[in-house]
């Protein structure tokens, strides 16, 4: 069996976070392990409380994984703070991992700032360019390279901005558009659009956690990126259609609908 390891923040109401990637992978039919970078006190309403691993218990995880059963993929989520992020780059690059998916997590959609400020710098210069593929959404994308994304040329122009800057395959997702959820790969190769109808769900607390541990998950199978991206995000379409509707605020996802087996075919 393949395996994936999620390096993310702990969401104690399971939608986003360590709980929506192990999930995924799982539904994904790949074997999850974890490393946690952060407990949060959350819920669909927002984060009360954040305690923050310490780097050497993070790189002991990391080290307990990579040393024993190795992951085919890692996606990485909340990082939280630069000595995370140190930790996080120089362990694998030390373990020469494959396939790494990074959220460039920095505020949750219930609006809680999830990385320091005086991180993001770290962020750009450690851990993102050595990523296979990072997922930004618009207002993360526009904090990478600094311009106003308001049309899809935009997203075009920022997706090259930042990939000619770190070096990283870029997928520029849509879902903060008003009217599709359209996203953009921008690659050495090519510049390919995922077209994506906007489902009308208010639940999308996780979506992000979920894409990218998707398609974590498919890389770890063998797929190639533009392959896993697709899967991804079909498999996101589908655990936004089943329209779970929990908590008060924007609710997570249904992850255990009907399994089937074409989510879990390798490569
Ligand atoms: N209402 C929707 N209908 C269909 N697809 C959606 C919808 N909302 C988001 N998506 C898709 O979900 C994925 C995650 O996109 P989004 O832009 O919401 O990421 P995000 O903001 O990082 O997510 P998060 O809610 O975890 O912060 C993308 O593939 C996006 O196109
Ligand atoms: C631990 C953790 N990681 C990531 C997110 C982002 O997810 P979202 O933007 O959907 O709130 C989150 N809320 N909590």
């Amino acid at each position: 069996m393949r395996t994936a390891l999620s390096i993310a923040g702990s969401d104690s109401s399971g939608g986003a976070g360590v709980q929506a990637d192990l999930k995924t992978m799982t539904m994904n039919g790949v074997f999850a392990m974890s490393a946690i970078t952060a407990l949060t006190a959350q819920n669909t309403t927002g984060v009360t409380g954040i305690l923050e691993a310490d780097p050497e218990f993070l790189k002991k995880q990391i080290d307990a994984v990579f040393e024993d059963i190795r992951p085919d993929a890692v996606k990485i989520g909340m990082v939280s703070s630069s000595g995370l992020i140190k930790t996080i780059a120089e362990r694998l690059q030390h373990y020469k991992a494959e396939n790494i998916v990074v959220d460039p997590v920095m505020v949750a959609t219930s609006g809680s700032r999830l990385l320091e400020e005086d991180a993001v710098d770290t962020l750009k210069k450690e851990l993102l360019p050595i990523a296979t593929v990072i997922t930004p959404n618009i207002p993360e994308a526009e904090i990478l390279c600094g311009m106003e994304i308001h049309t899809e040329e935009d997203m075009v122009a920022a997706a090259k901005a930042i990939y000619e800057d770190l070096g990283c395959a870029v997928l520029l997702k849509g879902g903060h558009n008003i009217n599709d959820a359209n996203d953009l790969l921008y690659t050495k190769e090519e510049v390919s659009w995922f077209k994506g109808k906007r489902i009308n769900n208010p639940n999308t607390h996780g979506t992000g956690c979920t894409l990218s541990s998707a398609i974590a998950a498919n890389l770890a199978k063998g797929f190639d990126l533009k392959i896993s991206v697709q899967r991804a995000k079909d498999y996101i379409s589908r655990a936004l259609a089943d329209m779970l509707d929990l908590g008060a605020g924007s609710g997570p996802m249904n992850h255990a609908f009907d399994l089937k087996d074409e989510w879990k075919e390798e490569a």
